[in-house]
């Protein structure tokens, strides 16, 4: 793990508070480091000063962040199609700004206008569906905010494993970073205050 060390509080110099965009599965996990990442993530952002943009969920690894974000002040705004306000609300969701959608494409197009930055936790295929919308929008050149992957106990190195075999046969070509990877959420935190810093 990291040792890198998060203040509470935004740093200064910094551009304020963010709008950061958290991706991870709606499902329970049985991972217990897994589940602390998730709440770590959610209670960094409320301390840092940032704000949580999501899925809307109440439980599962989404729920996690949301409740630990909530616990520690964060202002959230959750993004969820109609179809699934039953299923992914579960039985309650933190108080939140809440964003109904009609489809899970609007949602997506939501998060990625209204996030500076992303960061994904471990999930199913919906998290990786949403991972690889943002990196191939970068990829195209149609937006340039940072994603980050946050690799608790290592769960994304098959996919970043993946990503280098395909780059080692030039299918993936880039000449900057498509995405970032962080070993913890507080790496994370530190990283996605820094790559959104503005340009001097
Ligand atoms: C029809 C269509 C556009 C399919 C693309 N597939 C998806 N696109 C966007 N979000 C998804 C997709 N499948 C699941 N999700 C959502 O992604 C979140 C995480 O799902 P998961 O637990 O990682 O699994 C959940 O809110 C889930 O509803």
């Amino acid at each position: 793990m990291s040792s890198t060390t998060v203040e509470a509080g935004l740093p200064r110099g910094g551009r304020g508070p963010l709008e950061i965009c958290v991706f991870c599965g709606a499902g329970r996990c049985n991972s217990p480091s897994i589940v602390a990442a998730a709440r770590a993530t959610g209670s960094l952002i409320g301390r840092r000063g940032h704000r949580l943009l999501y899925g809307g969920g109440g439980s599962g690894l989404m729920g996690e962040v949301a409740w630990a974000a909530a616990e520690h002040g964060a202002s959230i705004r959750g993004v969820i199609p109609h179809f699934l306000y039953e299923r992914e609300r579960a039985i309650a969701a933190p108080a939140q700004e809440l964003h109904l959608t009609d489809t899970l494409l609007k949602r997506k197009e939501h998060m990625l206008r209204s996030a500076d930055v992303f960061l994904a936790l471990p999930g199913g295929f919906g998290t990786l569906d949403e991972i690889l919308e943002v990196i191939s929008a970068t990829y195209l050149g149609v937006h340039a905010k940072p994603m980050i992957i946050v690799n608790p106990d290592g769960v994304w190195d098959g996919f970043i494993a993946l990503v280098e075999t395909l780059a080692g046969l030039d299918l993936i070509t880039s000449p900057t970073p498509v995405f970032h990877t962080a070993d913890s959420p507080e790496e994370a935190m530190a990283l996605a205050e820094r790559l959104t810093l503005p340009v001097a």
